[in-house]
């Protein structure tokens, strides 16, 4: 794993806005994984700008996100729908219809992740963003006794109903159910990108990086990737013993 641990939030955005920029100039037609919540805020913010000042085109990038509530409609703007336009997609020149989430919608659910693997199988990731849960999950795996491999419907802990509850009215509103990518589709992208914030994921990093490899924490399997890419911030990585056996080089900092 290449840990780099960044004093300023904004240069760790500048980082991976960088990998993503690069991969877009040197693949024109890469397929991308993208994920939402709050850590990739100030990361699309930076391709943006990274975007326009490059000339980096999207127009024959595909893009494929980790997950969606089941039971909002795109134009809910709780729903990662709505946040990946908002965010991102309505800011760059990518064609929507090379965009792609699961579709928390769906009549059959279970139809449509069987379609969304089969679509993902198709199209090998090269470069999938991660964020981290503070159980651990990745997408929307969470913690269990047994993860499934292929997109599936989960029934959400109620720690993530409660962490996202942030982002609606109140905590009934939070839907209760999501469509995630599975580990093992998660796992077949080319490369990964983690990024992780703040002292309050400090000991999900240690268990995720330097933990044993573990379905308790579902971001342990990334232990299992030859090419994962970890970015964090220097709380997020308070725990995580100097030049231990995580691999990293302390405080690589800045590129
Ligand atoms: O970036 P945040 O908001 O802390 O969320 C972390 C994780 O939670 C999710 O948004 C799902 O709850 C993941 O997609 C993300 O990786």
């Amino acid at each position: 794993m290449d840990i780099r641990i960044f004093e300023d939030n904004q240069e760790l955005d500048q980082a991976a806005a960088r990998l993503i920029a690069d991969l877009a100039k040197a693949k024109p037609d890469a397929v991308l994984g993208l994920a939402t919540g709050s850590t990739p805020v100030g990361i699309y913010r930076s391709l943006i700008e990274t975007a326009a000042a490059e000339r980096v085109s999207f127009k024959r990038i595909t893009t494929y996100n980790l997950d969606e509530y089941v039971g909002l409609t795109p134009d809910n703007e709780q729903s990662y729908a709505y946040y990946m336009n908002q965010h991102l997609f309505s800011k760059i020149d990518i064609p929507l219809n090379q965009t792609f989430l699961p579709d928390g919608m769906a009549d059959d659910l279970d139809a449509f992740c069987a379609k969304y693997d089969r679509m993902l199988e198709s199209a090998r990731v090269d470069l999938q963003l991660l964020g981290l849960g503070h159980n651990g999950h990745i997408g929307f795996n969470e913690p269990d006794r047994e993860l499934t491999a292929g997109t599936h419907v989960v029934t959400l802990d109620e720690a993530t109903r409660e962490a996202n509850a942030r982002f609606f009215a109140s905590l009934d509103e939070v839907p209760k159910q999501a469509v995630t990518m599975g580990v093992g589709s998660i796992l077949k992208a080319a490369r990964i990108l983690l990024v992780v914030r703040g002292a309050d994921k400090a000991e999900v990093v240690k268990r995720a990086l330097s933990g044993p490899v573990t379905t308790d924490c579902p971001a342990s399997l990334l232990q299992l990737h030859a090419d994962v890419t970890v970015l964090l911030d220097k709380e997020a990585a308070s725990l995580l013993a100097p030049g231990g056996n995580q691999g990293c080089s302390p405080f690589a900092s800045a590129m």
